[in-house]
């Protein structure tokens, strides 16, 4: 069977990066994906911008929606303290069992876990089988058509508190316009708006940060 783009990346960060060292992990998956192949991880422009909102909020309960192979998942366990927990949501199976792959090879598997499923599904679920009270963090990188509704189940379920971040990917390229014009019309939320290109390309893209006031 042919190989994957995503078994490529991360048969690649197998044989390239050091086991155990997540920034090690997140250099090579850049440097694959800058010289070989794309592919849709935050990459290193807006994960800077990423990296500092993390060292600003110092959140110990994280929710990701958007996997992929794992690359966010592993530049944001890689900033947390070690009582903190990150959990990340993944449709694709294929993608799930290469992240799970990634991250462990990362050694933060103690810090991250991967929750398969459809995010409609596994948000109304985190309060009772996963344990959260509230989300301090929740990034936003998985179809921009469910940025809106998701929100709004965060919101429904009672996941967010006073001073709860929510940062989304991609408000540019590919753009979530519903939840951008939402967002920045509640006034529960302060919003901050991070001008940058989309991954690996010369492309304007942007992050867009939402703080819940309560
Ligand atoms: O779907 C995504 N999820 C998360 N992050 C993404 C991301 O950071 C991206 F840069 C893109 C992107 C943007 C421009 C482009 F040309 C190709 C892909 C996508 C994306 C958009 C439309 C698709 F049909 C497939 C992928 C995503
Ligand atoms: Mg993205």
């Amino acid at each position: 069977m042919a190989q994957s783009k995503e078994e490529r990346i991360l048969n690649f960060v197998l044989q390239n990066a050091v086991r155990g060292d997540p920034q090690s992990v997140v250099d090579t998956i850049d440097k694959y994906c800058s010289q070989k192949e794309w592919a849709m991880n935050v990459g290193p422009e807006k994960g800077l911008i990423l990296d500092k909102i993390l060292e600003e909020t110092k959140p110990s309960v994280l929710l990701e929606l958007g996997t992929y192979c794992g690359y966010s998942a592993v530049r944001i366990a890689r900033l947390l303290k070690p009582s903190a927990r990150l959990l990340t949501v993944e449709f694709n199976p294929d993608f799930a069992a290469i992240a799970r792959q990634m991250i462990e090879f990362a050694g933060v598997q103690d810090k991250v876990k991967i929750l398969e499923g459809p995010s409609e599904t596994i948000i109304p679920q985190l309060k009772k089988k996963h344990e959260v009270d509230t989300l301090d963090f929740v990034f936003l990188d998985h179809w921009k058509d469910r940025y809106l509704p998701d929100t709004i189940l965060l919101l429904d379920h009672g996941l967010l508190r006073k001073g709860s971040v929510i940062l989304a990917d991609n408000v540019i390229v590919p753009g979530a316009p519903e939840f951008i014009k939402y967002i920045r019309n509640n006034n529960r939320f302060e919003c901050t708006n991070y001008p940058s290109h989309v991954e690996y390309m010369k492309v304007k893209d942007a992050m867009e940060k939402a703080v819940f006031v309560g």
